[in-house]
């Protein structure tokens, strides 16, 4: 195990201590949360403070570790199991989650040859981290590599550094395009009802420089009418073998606006992002969410309410947008299109 510094995860190695950045408090308040337990990870994930498909099974995989470490000497290997569950369930469409879990306890070895030591969580954990942040860096740059001088991009919900542990996916893809001097300008979908957009990818976006304009969910349609948009990078939270995918709720009307305007469509995502259990997008389970999200807003001004307290909501916090009305998979392995989706297997 190594001491790590990422956007909104952070490790002492020596003071054997995990944090990580509320990110329900973004932009205006940086406050770090120290995460005591993995009961402590589950409530994060929960209520998105740690949020973003990588960052959640980086968060997950950091909590048991550091949990197996401070009271290894207690735990047997059904008490880690259990654990293992707790958090693996902690949310049900990024599987990411489970990848991460199953990787940390060697699912794929026979029982008895699962090696449960702090040492060896610790190693495993770092090897998933290392490989995150790589597979950012690849995904950047095939994704950079489609990117023409002067286009303005829209971006759904929030991809970067905050919702990985490197420089993101679809937002890695628009900072290395941004750092090749490729003169992009970015359109954020503010992304209601949490607002991933309008508070996270403003936040990365303003950091760094990278020109943008915020815009409201329902404004996409007449910008693509207009010509304004000439691509549309979104990340991902779950994709099937025949290239379907789950991401965040949305979605799947901009690929339908960007199909019917003929402008690129492209989901920026890791290989542990990837479901092969998953045949099509019928298989995803979607996670649904309070009606206190549809019925106002929070954030770090505290929570505001509009709707009437008993109004009935819809409140899916993803939806599936099928392989057909999709450009290209940006992922580290290469771009994936209708004519090489074997490559998923
Ligand atoms: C690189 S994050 C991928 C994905 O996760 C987000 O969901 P949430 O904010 O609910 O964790 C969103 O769907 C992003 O596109």
């Amino acid at each position: 195990m190594e001491t790590f510094n990422f956007l909104s995860i952070r490790y002492n190695k020596e003071e054997k201590k995990l944090e990580i950045l509320d990110q329900r408090k973004l932009p205006d308040i940086e406050e770090w949360l120290l995460v005591n337990d993995p009961s402590d990870m589950i409530t994060y994930i929960k209520q998105l403070s740690v949020r973003g498909a990588p960052l959640i099974g980086v968060g997950a995989s950091m909590s048991l570790y550091n949990h197996v470490l401070l009271n290894e000497s207690k735990l047997t290997k059904e008490d880690i199991t259990r654990i293992s569950m707790e958090l693996r369930e902690s949310r049900p469409t990024a599987v990411n989650l489970m990848y991460s879990i199953d990787e940390m306890m060697q699912v794929k070895q026979a029982e008895d040859k699962r090696d449960l030591s702090a040492e060896n969580l610790g190693r495993i954990a770092m090897s998933i981290i290392k490989n995150e942040v790589e597979m950012c860096r690849k995904m950047s740059e095939f994704g950079a590599s489609l990117i023409q001088h002067g286009e303005s991009i829209l971006t759904h919900c929030n991809t970067g550094s905050v919702a990985t542990v490197g420089a993101g996916t679809a937002l890695g893809v628009i900072r290395e395009a941004h750092k090749q001097g490729k003169n992009i300008h970015v359109y954020v979908d503010e992304t209601r009802p949490l607002l991933q957009g309008g508070r996270l990818t403003t936040y990365e976006l303003e950091r760094e420089g990278i020109p943008y304009t915020l815009i409201c969910d329902n404004m996409a349609a007449t910008l693509m009418r207009s010509g304004k948009i000439q691509r549309v990078l979104v990340g991902a939270d779950r994709i099937c073998r025949n290239g379907d995918f789950a991401n965040k709720i949305g979605t799947y009307g901009v690929s339908v606006l960007a199909h019917h305007h003929n402008v690129p469509f492209h989901a920026v995502a890791p290989m542990s992002t990837v479901d092969i259990k998953c045949e099509t997008g019928e298989d995803i389970p979607i996670e649904e969410r309070s009606s206190s999200e549809v019925q106002g807003a929070s954030g770090a001004f505290g929570t505001v309410r509009w709707a009437p307290k008993n109004s009935k909501t819809f409140n899916p916090a993803f939806d599936v947008t099928p392989m057909n009305l999709v450009t290209s998979l940006i992922l580290d392995i290469g771009i994936i299109d209708k004519n090489n989706l074997d490559k998923l297997k």
